[in-house]
């Protein structure tokens, strides 16, 4: 078997103190990027929404717009911001999560831009599953009051290393995503998300082990740091999971970088241990990686 992660990295999840000025947001982001690839990481990870703060009300007011692509600095400052910030860190930089405003569709999204070592996109995933919940009493929270969803699953090939799957947050609650993606020779998910104080404690760690014991890859979820001032509380917590479920690196609420060391041969380990790859029955359940799968947009 090709091994799916070519050459040992290092992950970094940014888990980051923003309110409500983006473009203090953006410099902030940059400062705690270029501080995750002076200690040497390949492939850094920001929060969903981490330029503005989450919510209904907010997305419209800090919605940039993105297409055609690449945009004008005017339309998309973070696009530019984040693009510059790659370069400068000389990393992979997936871009958590921001509100984007199409013109073609009208239609607002909560969208998440890759960018390469040199500046370049390389990907963009609209968040596919939108986080619509009603539990009496804790938390009802419609991101469809204003969001339209994605429609494609999004695997990034970085040339060195191997292919990566990104999605958004609510998206990590549906298995069937995480485990087309893994089919498709993912060696790593990656997930900025922004789970709350009720969801967070019941499922934030659960649903990155879930994901990583299913697929045998690694996973990591990056949080914003909570902020108890704000409307919505982010739960922190930001993890990295190994291919057998095992938390590599987990942040506390606050601000702070959760660094891993991923190895392809520990995929590899695992794999050969519990062998569920070889042992799967498609002539008993159908294999969703197969038939219709969009990819494109
Ligand atoms: N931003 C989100 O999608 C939140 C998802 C969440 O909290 C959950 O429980 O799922």
């Amino acid at each position: 078997m090709a091994k799916l992660l070519k050459k040992p990295l290092k992950l970094a999840l940014v888990q980051l103190a923003s309110g409500a000025d983006k473009a203090a947001n953006l410099a902030h982001a940059r400062t705690k990027v270029l501080e995750a690839a002076a200690k040497g990481a390949n492939i850094v990870v920001l929060p969903e929404c981490f330029n503005s703060p989450y919510g209904t009300k907010f997305f419209p007011k800090y919605a940039e717009t993105l297409l055609p692509s690449p945009p004008t600095k005017e339309q998309s400052p973070s696009y530019h911001a984040l693009s510059e910030i790659a370069k400068e860190a000389k990393a992979y930089l997936v871009g958590g999560s921001i509100p984007e405003y199409a013109e073609d569709t009208k239609k607002y999204y909560n969208t998440s831009l890759t960018f390469d070592p040199q500046g370049n996109i390389l990907a963009t995933h609209r968040k596919v599953h939108l986080f619509d919940i009603d539990i009496p009493g804790k938390i009802t929270f419609r991101e469809s009051e204003v969001l339209s969803p994605g429609n494609k699953v999004t695997i990034v090939d970085l040339p060195e290393y191997g292919k990566v799957a990104i999605a958004i947050c609510y998206d990590v609650r549906f298995p069937e995503l995480a485990m087309i993606a893994a089919r498709k020779g993912c060696f790593l998910l990656l997930y900025p998300g922004a789970f709350n104080l009720t969801t967070g404690a019941l499922h934030w760690e659960l649903q990155a082990r879930a994901r990583a014991v299913d697929n045998q890859v690694y996973v990591g979820l990056c949080s914003p740091a909570r902020d108890m001032t704000a409307e919505y509380n982010a739960w922190g917590h930001s993890v990295v999971v190994d291919p057998n479920a095992e938390i590599l690196s987990q942040l506390d609420e606050k601000e702070g970088i959760a660094y891993a060391d991923l190895d392809g041969a520990r995929i590899e380990e695992v794999r050969k241990g519990i062998p569920i790859y070889t042992q799967r029955r498609f002539e008993v359940y159908p294999d969703v990686s197969e038939g219709k799968v969009k990819y494109e947009e």
